[in-house]
């Protein structure tokens, strides 16, 4: 182990130590997402635990050094104490069409909460509506959001958030691209008079100082992942520092990355919000058998470990694994020496 580095708050294991604690599976899902059919992601077993880190493929070494610290801190050191036994989370819908809206959300057990995705690429705002209005016949009584991805500028979004307001929305995630564009729907939807909460989240966890968006007045609530955020501690602090409502939210992890999701969620002192950590259920695979799917609209906070049988049934290829592996070693090299 190094001495306590600054970018994380720990000592690191050696390169050699992840190297020999690492595993690269590639799990189905069910349902695109993201424009994904298959997740891949490395898992390493620590000496704390099972742990994940699973940047997007196209994020570059600087941005994925805050998800290797997150693993780091799952397999290496462990996580706070939790404060409750299990947490709320939402069902979660792709920019799938309305015909198809049913099967996704027969996926998930009893949801109170369900988040739809809208402002997808090539996608029009009738698509969106129909799409929230499909989940709405489905669930009459659920809170709904949205999540626009920052899809929009800012004058559509207030146009789309008009339409679909009538639906109920509990807050519209990202609804413009940065921390300008979410001030400006901000302030448009309540001189509007529209009742729509926004909701930061690739403003938090994209942005070199996560804090701004609170700074600036430009949400109301935050989303936090835990590995973009490097870690659930890093990631308790922001929350606090925020002084805003955080929702937990996956990053379209494995069942040993939504474990994490749930520490955090369990080690919140607040947790307003149910939490986007259903994404389980949209993947066709997992490394876990008991796999962190919702039941009854929750997930315990556990552990999840890894199965061997699984871990062989989903290893990567040979030439994926060993993008892996330079990936790893770059990432690390990020990580040992910030640039910052
Ligand atoms: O929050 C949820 O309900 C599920 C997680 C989720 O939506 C996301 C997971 C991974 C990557 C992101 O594009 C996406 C998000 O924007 O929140
Ligand atoms: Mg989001």
């Amino acid at each position: 182990m190094t001495t306590p580095q600054p970018e994380t708050g720990f000592p690191l294991p050696s390169l050699e130590e992840l190297q020999a604690a690492a595993r690269v599976v590639s799990l189905p899902m069910r349902v695109t997402f993201r424009g994904v059919l298959r997740r891949e992601l490395m898992l390493f077993e620590g000496p704390a635990g099972w742990a994940e880190f699973s940047p997007f493929l196209e994020y570059d070494d600087a941005e994925a050094a805050s998800w290797l610290g997150a693993a780091i801190e799952a397999g290496w050191h462990g996580f706070p104490a939790p404060l409750r036994t299990s947490v709320p989370v939402n069902a979660t819908v792709p920019a799938v069409g309305p015909e198809d809206v049913p099967a996704v959300l027969a996926r998930y057990d009893r949801p109170r909460t369900v988040k739809v995705k809208v402002a997808e690429a090539g996608q029009t705002a009738d698509e969106d509506v129909l799409r929230v209005a499909a989940v709405r016949d489905v669930l009459p009584d659920a809170a709904l959001r949205v999540d626009a991805n920052g899809g929009w500028d800012p004058d559509t979004a207030v146009g789309v958030l008009a339409r679909l307001a009538p639906f109920g929305l509990q807050y519209a995630e990202q609804p413009a691209p940065d921390i300008a564009g979410l001030r400006r729907v901000r302030q448009e939807l309540r001189r509007r008079g529209l009742a729509v909460p926004v909701a930061a989240d690739e403003s938090v966890r994209k942005e070199s100082d996560p804090l701004l968006v609170a700074r600036q007045d430009a949400a109301d609530l935050i989303v936090v992942k835990v590995q973009p955020l490097g870690g659930v501690r890093r990631a308790l602090k922001i929350v606090a520092e925020a002084g805003l409502p955080a929702v937990v939210s996956s990053a379209l992890d494995s069942s040993v990355g939504i474990s994490a999701g749930v520490a955090l969620a369990a080690a919140l002192p607040d947790l307003p919000y149910a939490c986007g950590l259903g994404t389980v259920a949209l993947m066709d695979g997992d490394v876990v058998r008991d796999r962190l799917v919702p039941v009854d609209g929750s997930l315990p906070v556990r552990a999840a470990a890894a199965d061997p049988e699984l871990l062989g049934r989903y290893r990567a290829a040979p030439d994926r694994e060993a993008w892996w592996a330079g990936r790893l070693s770059r990432t690390y090299r990020c990580l040992a020496t910030p640039q910052r």
